[in-house]
């Protein structure tokens, strides 16, 4: 081998003192042997020479463009994605009443006539591509154990208020009413209780006269309860499983409950599994809840294993034969009239997973856990010209998500110190009443609602006796269930003008009259965002949204509103103080009235100043920003 010995390395390496020297010479550029060249190197004309005798300027190097966001996030991109249906948000479809004419819903006469006696005498966008698609006119798709050729999965991304909860109750109730014997066929799971009590209402108002039962698990009330609502018989161990419902609509951590701990409750005969704003319900990893809810809908091992084993058949007993059993938890097929017969045959259960939301995730391994069959998405997007598929496609991978056309977005920058009497003079000035307001914590709630009363109080003094204080009323984990019943259904019949609540409600929850939504505390993201002000400017009719942004949350927010593509969206309201000075007074009025009873009830408590200026009670010092007495 030749190993260059030391010289010949010294003389393909050129000592720095010798670059140094040669530095004003083309050949010194080139890491060569000046032995090997040659003839001298000759420059490319593009390359400019300055100044003879100085270094030639070569172009910089260029870097290919970065991928734009949008580029990346299309990358690797689900099949069933890209195929996915996006339908305009402004389609409806007249329902037609009587006659063998469905006019294209799909609808028996029998629910078309149902949903007139309720008003409506359209379906909304969502309802015109998910009904066809949900209710075939092919009957045997519409069967109820549908084992050789199971229904596709479905993905639904709708605005808020466009009317998804109807989607899926329609076809749930057509399909279900042709049942025969009650068993639990329908699975509706979300985040909380108050809107598990709102799809039931939706249901029983639109399966009134169908005989379906319809159930709800929410831990409202005792587990033994819900256990003896829910199953008819406890008492021996049915293989198919009992029920006294059809449909069941639950919040996840009672339904692992069911799942573990109630005798017969069987999911097996399962035609409709939906997770409603899916998002969320995903985001809850409580229990792994979701892993367990699928396992709970396909057959055990023991009988897959039944069916691989072709040697080792148990003689099945006569309670297999029992029709309880959903043919996709038999071990053989079988029916009635032939009895079994041995054969092994690929059968999958007839369970269609229904997933919606306004803000539907696109997190792949999010979505991969759902074990989704053949998905089928469907997008509704804006109406507005320069929306069109392709951007409606982008949008949904961006997580750009589409709000209601009706709905008109304001924010207002302030000094967080402020921010109360902006809220006064937005109730006050803008009459934004019958108004849902959101704040950040269940405290800041407590805290807005004491304010407001006590700024109404005062105006009250100031004024003769025909003044008529708002009625404002906070909204929060604080209050028992009884309690947040009471005042949901006051707010709802216009007995409070003003509600003030955490993020609690701020999904899913529809109340007609809720014309305007004050985001009190910024929200934190964009899905939040979208939550919050899709309470108002529902089913088309028109709302307005406030946000009241802090002077050091307005680059945050607007980057939030930016990365949705939604800055423009959302008009900046300038507040003068001339608009202010009527309301002030009261203001101040509150801030020294809470001032001197902070002080008050820190004295009775205990307080003392220490020579340093410091706050001390009991013998501690308080830190230093108590020294100013945060109101
Ligand atoms: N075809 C229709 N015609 C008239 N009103 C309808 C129609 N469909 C639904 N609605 C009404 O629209 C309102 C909003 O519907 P729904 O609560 O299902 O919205 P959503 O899309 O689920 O909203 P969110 O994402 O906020 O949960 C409800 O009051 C519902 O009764």
């Amino acid at each position: 081998m030749d190993v260059p010995h030391e010289g010949s390395q010294k003389s393909l390496k050129p000592s720095k003192k010798r670059q140094k020297v040669e530095a004003g010479r083309e050949e010194t550029l080139m890491d060569v042997d000046e032995e090997q060249v040659p003839t001298r190197l000759s420059i490319p004309p593009s390359v400019p020479i300055t100044n003879p005798g100085t270094l030639p300027l070569f172009p910089l190097p260029t870097l290919p463009d970065f991928p734009s966001r949008r580029d990346l996030a299309l990358q690797g991109l689900d099949q069933a994605l890209v195929d996915a249906e996006f339908i305009d948000s402004s389609t409806s479809l007249p329902v037609p009443l009587g006659g063998d004419d469905d006019g294209g819903t799909n609808l028996s006469e029998r629910s078309r006539k149902r949903l007139h006696e309720l008003g409506i005498a359209h379906l909304f966008a969502v309802q015109t591509s998910l009904l066809p698609f949900l209710l075939p006119k092919n009957s045997r798709k519409r069967a109820l154990y549908c084992t050789y050729s199971p229904p596709r999965d479905v993905c639904v991304s709708a605005p808020t208020g466009s009317g998804k909860t109807l989607a899926y109750v329609l076809p749930i109730v057509e399909i279900l009413s042709s049942r025969i014997v009650t068993r639990l066929r329908a699975l509706v799971v979300l985040p909380t209780r108050d809107l598990v009590n709102q799809v039931k209402e939706t249901f029983e108002a639109v399966a009134k006269g169908r005989g379906l039962r319809i159930g709800t698990a929410t831990g409202q009330h005792s587990f033994s309860h819900e256990q003896s609502q829910l199953i008819a018989d406890r008492s021996v161990n049915l293989q198919g499983g009992s029920s006294k419902v059809d449909v069941l609509i639950c919040t996840p951590g009672r339904l692992i409950d069911h799942i573990t701990d109630t005798p017969n409750f069987s999911l097996q005969h399962l035609r409709f599994l939906v997770i409603d704003e899916a998002d969320r319900l995903l985001a809850q990893s409580f229990q792994d809840w979701l892993a367990q809810v699928l396992s709970a809908t396909r057959p055990s091992k023991a009988v897959r294993g039944n069916l691989s084993g072709s040697l080792d058949f148990v003689t099945p007993s006569p309670i297999l034969y029992h029709n309880a059993i959903a043919p996709a938890f038999h071990p053989f097929h079988c029916s009635i009239l032939d009895g079994p017969n041995y054969i092994y045959e690929q059968k999958e259960t007839s369970c269609q997973k229904l997933l919606f939301s306004a803000t539907l995730t696109r997190d792949p391994s999010k979505i991969a856990g759902l074990e989704l069959r053949d998905p089928k998405y469907f997008v509704i997007h804006s109406s507005r010209p320069e929306k069109n598929a392709s951007s409606g496609l982008l949008d949904i991978v961006m997580e750009q998500f589409t709000m209601p056309e009706s709905l008109t977005e304001h924010m207002i920058v302030c000094e967080s110190s402020q921010k109360p009497l902006y809220f006064f003079y937005l109730v006050r000035e803008h009459s934004v009443l019958n108004c849902l307001v959101f704040t950040k914590s269940a405290e800041s709630t407590t805290r807005l609602v004491r304010l407001f009363e006590y700024f109404e109080q005062s105006r009250a003094n100031n004024h003769d006796g025909s003044y008529k204080p708002i009625v404002i009323r906070p909204y929060s984990s604080d209050l028992g269930a009884a309690e947040r019943k009471s005042v949901l259904e006051k707010f709802k019949a216009q007995e409070i003008q003003i509600l003030v609540c955490s993020d609690l409600i701020s999904r899913g929850i529809d109340i007609q009259h809720v014309s305007h939504v004050v985001s009190y505390d910024v929200p934190v993201d964009i899905r939040k965002y979208v939550h919050r002000v899709g309470r108002t400017a529902r089913a088309g009719r028109h709302g307005d949204a406030w946000t009241l942004v802090e002077e050091q949350e307005a680059r945050y927010f607007k980057n939030m509103l930016k990365d949705a593509d939604h800055l423009d969206k959302v008009r900046r309201l300038r507040v003068l103080d001339k608009n202010l000075s009527s309301l002030l007074p009261h203001y101040e009025v509150y801030l020294s009235d809470r001032f001197c009873a902070k002080l008050m009830l820190f004295i009775v408590e205990g307080l003392r100043i220490t020579q340093g200026g410091l706050f001390e009670m009991r013998g501690k010092l308080l830190p230093r920003h108590y020294t100013c007495l945060r109101l």
